[in-house]
C-alpha cells in the first residue's frame, strides 16, 4: 500500500532551438558524429543481461543514407521471447512489491538524465536511425519523452490519491495493484518517445513489461533501456527483444500470464494483434487489457472565412515535417475556390518547391527520408498512380529517388473526386492532397470528410466565421480525437492536448494522459470494519 506523498510539479521540457552557434548545437552535432562513427551491436535486454536474439541478423541503417550501417540487430526466437516472459515473471512480486515512490523515483530520474546528459545521445540516435530533423528529434526524442515521464508520474500520484469515502465503524480504501500479469508493448518507428513511453507507463504502475520496438527504430531504442539502466531501473522489470514481432505474438500474446498489450502502430497490425488475442482468450488468467493506438488520415478543412495568411504554413508543416510519418500529419485538405483562387494555390505550391529533404546530420536541411525501402515502395506506388489518373493534378513535387537514401519529394496534389483513395488511405508520407470545393458547398464538405475515411484521429479548421467554427465541431465532432481550431493538426503537447483518436485510429486511451495511466492498474477496494455484528436477525424479523 503506498503512503500519498507528493511528487515533483510536472512542467513541459523546453525545446532547444539548435541555432548555429548555440552551444546545443555543437554538443549535439558532436555526439551524431560520435554514433555515426560506431557499429553497434543491437541487443536484447533480458533480465537485465544484453544478449543477440538467436534469429537471423538484420543491419539498422541511416534511411538517408542506406549505405551507412548504424549497427546490427537479430531477430528474436521463440526461446528469446520465452525467457523474456520468464523474466517478467520473475521480476513481477518484487516489483509490484515496491512502493509507488521507489518505481517513481526511476522514471523521473530518468527524465532528468534525458533532459541533460543522455539528450545528445537520445537525440542523436534518433536523427541517425529514424531520418528527423534536429527539431523534429528535440521535440520527441528530447522534450515528448522527457513530459511523457514526468507527467505520468503526476497523474499516477492523481489516481493512488483517489480514495473512497470511509464511514464511523468502517475504514475504506483504493489498493491500486499492477494488472495480474505482464504487459507487451510494441511500439511504432516514427516516435521515440512513444517507444518510451509504452513499457514505462505500464512499469510505473507497477507491472513488468516485455517491450518490442520496430526493427527501423532499434538504434534508439537500444540507448532508451541503457537511459531506463542508468536510472536505476531493476533488471526483468522491462525487457527488450528485438526483431519483426512474429515470435512476439507466437508467444508473449499466447502466454497465460499475458495481462495487457500497449501497442502504437498500424491499424492493419492493431487488427492482427486483437485477433491472436480473441483467439487465446480462454487460456489467460485475466482479462488482457487492450490499448492501440493506430492510423491517420488526418484532414485540414478551410471555410472562405479563413484568414489565408497561416494556411500555407500549416499545410507545409503538417504535411511534410518528418516527411509525413506522423500519425498525426495533415494529408488531406479540402479548401474554398476563393481561398485557392484566391493566391494559396500559388503560395503553397512555390512554398513546398522551396523544401529540402537530404541527409538530417546537415542542420539545414527541413527533413529526411522516408523510414526504408518498402515506405520507399509504397509512395512510388502511390505518386506514379497518381501520375496517371486523370482526376490528380501533381501540383508541387511528385519525384522520388533511392539511390542514397529512401527519399520522396514533397508533395501537392490536387484531386476533383473526393472519393479518391489519396483523400481514403494512408501512405504516410510527404503527399498531401487537396480537393477544391464551391464556397456555398461548406455544410456538404463537411459530410464528406467524416464519411470518407475510416480513421479518426486529428483534424483541422480554419475560419474566422463563430458559426463555422461551431458548425465544424458539430459535424465532425466524431472524426478526430485530437482536434484544432486555426491550427496545423500535428504537435500535441503532453498535459496540453492528450493524443489519441477512434474508429480505426485506436481506442483512444490518450498517451500521456491520467485516462491512459489508469488502464494500467488493477484496483482493489478494501473494507475493514471495527467491531462486526455478532447476531444474524434483522428488524422486520420480530
Ligand atoms: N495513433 C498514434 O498515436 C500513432 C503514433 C505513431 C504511429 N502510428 C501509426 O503507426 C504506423 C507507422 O508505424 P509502423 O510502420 O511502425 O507500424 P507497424 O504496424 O508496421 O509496426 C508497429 C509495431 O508492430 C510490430 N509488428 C508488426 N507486425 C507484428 C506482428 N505480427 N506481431 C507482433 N508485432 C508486430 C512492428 O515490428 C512494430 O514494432 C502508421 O499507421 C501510424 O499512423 C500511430
Ligand atoms: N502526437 C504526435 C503524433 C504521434 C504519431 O505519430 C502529434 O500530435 O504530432
Amino acid at each position: 500500500m503506498d503512503a500519498i506523498t507528493s511528487v515533483p510539479v510536472p512542467y513541459n521540457e523546453p525545446v532547444k532551438g539548435y541555432a548555429p552557434g548555440s552551444p546545443e548545437r555543437e554538443s549535439l552535432q558532436k555526439r551524431v558524429a560520435e554514433l555515426e562513427s560506431e557499429h553497434v551491436e543491437l541487443t536484447q535486454t533480458i533480465g537485465g543481461q544484453q544478449r543477440m536474439a538467436g534469429g537471423d541478423r538484420f543491419d539498422v541503417v541511416q534511411p538517408h543514407d542506406h549505405a551507412h550501417v548504424l549497427g546490427t540487430a537479430a531477430q528474436a526466437t521463440g526461446q528469446d521471447v520465452a525467457d523474456a516472459v520468464a523474466a517478467a515473471k520473475a521480476a513481477a512480486p518484487g516489483w509490484a512489491a515496491t512502493s509507488f515512490d521507489e518505481r517513481a523515483a526511476v522514471i523521473l530520474r530518468a527524465a532528468d538524465l534525458l533532459a541533460g546528459p543522455w539528450r545528445d545521445t537520445i537525440n542523436g540516435a534518433t536523427i541517425l536511425g529514424q531520418s528527423k530533423s534536429v527539431q523534429q528529434a528535440e521535440i520527441d526524442a528530447a522534450c515528448e519523452f522527457i513530459d511523457f515521464l514526468r507527467f505520468n508520474v503526476h497523474y499516477a500520484r492523481q489516481i493512488i490519491a483517489e480514495q473512497p469515502r470511509s464511514v464511523p465503524g468502517e475504514w475504506n480504501r483504493m489498493d491500486y495493484r499492477p494488472l495480474d500479469g505482464f504487459v507487451t508493448a510494441i511500439t511504432p518507428f516514427n516516435f521515440t518517445a512513444i517507444a518510451g513511453n509504452l513499457p514505462t507507463a505500464p512499469a510505473l504502475m507497477g507491472n513488468t513489461v516485455v517491450w518490442k520496438p520496430t526493427p527501423s527504430q532499434q538504434f534508439a531504442a537500444h540507448f532508451t533501456m541503457r537511459l531506463f539502466e542508468a536510472a536505476g531501473l531493476p533488471p526483468g522489470v522491462i525487457n527488450l527483444v528485438t526483431g519483426d514481432g512474429h515470435a512476439v505474438s507466437d508467444v508473449a500474446l499466447t502466454d497465460p500470464g499475458f495481462a495487457g498489450l500497449h501497442f502504437t502502430g498500424s491499424t492493419a497490425t492493431f487488427k492482427k494483434l486483437w485477433r491472436t488475442i480473441g483467439e487465446n482468450l480462454d487460456s489467460y488468467r485475466s482479462y488482457p487489457r487492450i490499448v492501440g493506438e493506430t492510423g491517420g488520415k488526418d484532414f485540414i478543412v478551410v471555410h472562405p472565412s479563413a484568414d489565408p495568411a497561416p494556411l500555407a504554413t500549416a499545410f507545409a508543416r503538417g504535411a511534410f515535417e518528418y516527411q509525413g510519418q506522423k500519425c498525426s500529419a495533415a494529408s488531406r485538405a479540402y479548401v474554398p475556390r476563393s481561398i485557392w483562387e484566391g493566391g494559396l494555390r500559388e503560395e503553397l505550391a512555390d512554398l513546398t518547391r522551396t523544401i529540402r529533404f537530404g541527409d538530417v546530420t546537415d542542420f539545414s536541411h527541413f527533413g529526411g527520408a522516408v523510414i526504408d525501402a518498402r515506405a520507399f515502395a509504397k509512395h512510388k506506388a502511390a505518386l506514379d498512380r497518381a501520375k496517371a489518373t486523370d482526376t490528380i493534378e501533381v501540383l508541387a513535387g511528385g519525384g522520388y529517388d533511392d539511390s542514397v537514401g529512401y527519399f520522396v519529394e514533397p508533395t501537392v496534389l490536387v484531386c476533383s473526386d473526393p472519393s479518391d483513395e489519396v483523400f481514403t488511405t494512408e501512405y504516410f508520407g510527404p503527399i498531401i492532397a487537396v480537393h477544391v470545393y464551391d464556397d456555398a458547398d461548406y455544410s456538404s464538405i463537411l459530410d464528406v470528410v467524416d464519411s470518407s475515411s475510416p480513421y479518426a484521429l486529428t483534424g483541422a479548421v480554419f475560419a474566422t466565421d463563430r458559426s463555422a467554427i461551431d458548425e465544424a465541431h458539430r459535424a465532425l465532432r466524431g472524426a478526430a480525437g485530437n482536434f484544432y481550431v486555426n491550427d496545423k493538426p500535428t504537435g500535441s503537447i503532453v498535459s496540453r492536448q492528450p493524443f489519441g483518436g477512434s474508429r480505426a485510429s485506436g481506442t483512444n486511451d490518450k498517451a500521456g494522459s491520467l485516462l491512459n495511466i489508469q488502464r494500467w492498474t488493477s484496483p482493489r477496494a478494501i473494507k475493514e470494519t471495527w467491531d462486526a455484528p455478532t447476531g444474524h436477525t434483522y428488524p422486520h424479523m420480530g
